[in-house]
């Protein structure tokens, strides 16, 4: 099991991260954390920029304090006055450490505040940018390693801060002991700075091998997280259990774990090794380093105290520099991830809505012309050649095989997709030229695979968007769909919340879900009502309630009915019989069971399978032959074949 994994692009900038460009970087990313805790709380960036500075002078002014103080305990004379001399420079060393600590705890404050929020926001973005994109964009496999990647970015953006915080701090503290340093010698800096090139080094190294390991496993973690949700989460517990599905799929589990471990494991093994080489490098220059130091002393090129001064301000220079090493290997890690969220936020993984900006109304009529769709990398179309029309207050049903195109053609329809070739039009204007979310707001859409919301009954139905009739229509809509019963029962009627494993909430059959889901379709006054197996889960009763009332339903509407079962295809003024992705017959229902064709094979095996159930288990008298017209009278209202209709097909 492996993803279709598509990190070329990512993976050439993480093989660039390198030493000259971490330091290129890292103000980028610095102004990309201080922008970022800006837009959420200018006070507490604010305050965290004070206070890292402020951090930095107490540094600087402790250091002078060491010096002081040392240079007053080696003066000559009695020993109460040297430490008479050196009280004011002790006073300021220990106000100066203890400023700086409560400046530390502020920081940390600021930052536990800050931080988490702005990975909220970060998510927030994220999502606001995941629901503008086509929805083709999930067909492809690229966009989703690129949603997945952005995912992490949000998710790591709070270390922005700390990051962020911890380098400025080195930085300040850097600056301030610098200054100290080459005062005392003007050689010792930049010796210091030699030494601490080969742990910048092993540590970019080993960022840059760690970020890139994550990268490339990023498909495994995916897989990973799809394969908990599929084991531990409620809908697929039964199964599991009954079908003893779970030590195999665990052990999938476990493969994919151990392709990670491994990966894991050798970027630690690199990363320590780059860390070993890195140290001992380290380590020889910053023994020159003291030697020099040593040196200095006893040639008499530098006085005691101020050797005394040197050594505080070599350790603190030395912790300053490796803080802003470490701290920027790790701040540039998380601009690498924090990368691919603004990537995708820009981009929208490459598939932002970039459509017309035409607002539709209701359509009287939506033609489609020579239609082909091609999914996202598919290596065959799912339509070809389709062509027909479809008029308000009119009934179309799709009609055919497992796979030919029904689903496909009523999502270009809704223009929840575009065509790749020919076209869809909505009274005329093509489908890509509309502005996308005012043409959904006149779709109503009952999809196979409906949503189960853990809402309230209310938000269930109205999805947030309630009409001016407020509950009235709520109702109204329920009784259309035979949901009313399943209201009525409901403990807090419309407010209870449909799951239950909130509080107050309630758990739904299947079937009592898909009359909710129909409901949602029938209250939103919409222009488009495309129904895919709307009654898969009902029981006969609730079926014959939603196809009687149908035709009252198209009444302001155009319908789109798909279905399987051709006894309900009865109600609709024009049935078009798909396979392979053509439109293959077209006509009315009494027209189509007589043609020679798909339709009526279709029919003939459903019908004489049914009637043949219902002789031998129910009534012996019945015949298999005479029913097809009394089916589709009793079922539904009679078939009135369309003016249009023809025996031939539209297409071939
Ligand atoms: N997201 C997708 N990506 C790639 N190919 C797809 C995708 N969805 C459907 N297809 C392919 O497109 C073709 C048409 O699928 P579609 O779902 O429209 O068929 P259908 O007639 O509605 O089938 P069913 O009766 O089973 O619901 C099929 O060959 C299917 O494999």
């Amino acid at each position: 099991m492996q993803f279709v994994d598509q990190t070329g692009s990512r993976e050439a900038a993480g093989r660039r991260i390198r030493l000259v460009d971490m330091a290129r970087r890292l103000p980028q990313l610095v102004r990309r954390s201080i922008a970022l805790a800006w837009s959420i709380d200018r006070w507490a960036a604010l305050g965290l920029l004070l206070c890292q500075a402020a951090a930095g002078a107490m540094q600087a002014l402790g250091l002078l304090a060491v010096s002081g103080t040392i240079a007053a305990l080696l003066s000559s004379g009695d020993i109460y006055a040297r430490l008479l001399t050196a009280w004011p420079s002790l006073v300021m060393l220990a106000g100066a450490a203890a400023v700086r600590a409560m400046l530390g705890i502020t920081v940390a404050w600021l930052s536990s505040r800050l931080g988490p929020q702005m990975s909220r926001e970060a998510e927030r973005q994220l999502l606001r940018a995941a629901t503008e994109v086509e929805l083709s964009a999930y067909d492809a496999p690229g966009f989703n390693h690129r949603k997945e990647a952005a995912d992490r970015g949000a998710s790591v953006a709070q270390g922005l801060v700390s990051e962020g915080q911890d380098l400025i701090a080195s930085l300040a503290s850097l600056i301030a002991s610098a200054g100290v340093l080459t005062a005392l010698h003007p050689a010792l800096l930049p010796l210091l700075a030699l030494a601490s090139f080969p742990q910048a080094v092993a540590q970019v190294s080993a960022a840059r091998v760690r970020y890139l390991a994550r990268l490339r496993a990023g498909g495994d973690y995916r897989l990973l997280s799809i394969l908990r949700w599929h084991v531990a989460d409620r809908y697929a517990a039964d199964q599991i259990r009954a079908c003893t599905m779970a030590d195999f799929l665990i052990d999938r589990y476990r493969h994919v774990t151990e392709r990670i471990n491994r990966a894991d494991r050798r970027a630690a093994d690199t990363g320590a090794r780059m860390s070993v080489v890195g140290a001992v490098c380290g380590g020889i220059a910053s023994a020159v380093v003291w030697a020099a130091l040593v040196w200095l002393l006893a040639t008499g090129r530098m006085s005691v105290g101020h050797a005394g001064t040197a050594v505080f301000a070599l350790q603190a220079v030395g912790t300053a520099l490796r803080g802003l090493i470490v701290g920027g290997a790790r701040i540039m890690r998380t601009g690498l991830y924090m990368d691919d969220w603004a990537e995708f936020l820009q981009e929208a993984g490459g598939y932002r809505l970039t459509r017309g900006t035409t607002v539709p109304k209701p359509p009287e009529e939506i033609a489609v012309e020579d239609l082909v769709f091609r999914y996202e990398e598919a290596t065959a179309d799912a339509l070809r050649g389709v062509s027909f029309s479809l008029r308000r207050s009119e009934v179309v049903a799709l009609v055919g095989y497992n796979g030919s195109g029904k689903t496909t053609l009523g999502k270009l329809l809704s223009g929840l997709y575009l065509p790749t070739s020919g076209s869809v039009t909505w009274d005329g204007v093509p489908t890509g030229d509309l502005d996308a979310h005012a043409m959904w707001s006149h779709v109503a859409l009952v999809p196979q695979d409906y949503a189960r919301w853990p809402l309230t009954a209310r938000d269930n139905i109205t999805l947030g968007q309630p009409t001016e009739g407020g509950d009235a229509d709520i109702h109204a809509a329920c009784a259309r769909s035979g949901a009313d019963e399943v209201v009525t029962e409901l403990r807090s009627g419309l407010d209870t919340v449909l799951a239950r494993d909130w509080l107050g909430g309630q758990e739904l059959s299947g079937g009592q879900w898909q009359r909710i889901a129909l409901t949602r379709a029938f209250y939103r006054p919409a222009g488009l009502l495309v129904l895919d197996e709307p009654t898969s889960a009902l029981d006969p009763l609730g079926e014959h309630r939603i196809f009687a009332g149908l035709r009252e339903l198209a009444a302001n509407r155009a319908v789109v009915l798909i279905t399987h079962r051709l006894t309900n295809v009865a109600c609709a003024d024009r049935i078009l019989v798909l396979d392979k992705g053509r439109i293959v017959q077209h006509g009315g229902f009494a027209e189509l069971v007589k043609q020679r064709g798909l339709f009526r094979d279709l029919w003939t095996y459903q019908h004489t399978r049914e009637t043949s159930q219902q002789a031998s288990n129910a009534d012996p008298t019945a015949s298999a032959g005479s029913s097809a017209e009394r089916t589709s009278v009793s079922s539904s209202p009679s078939p009135s074949p369309s003016p249009s209709s023809s025996n031939e097909p539209e297409n071939s």
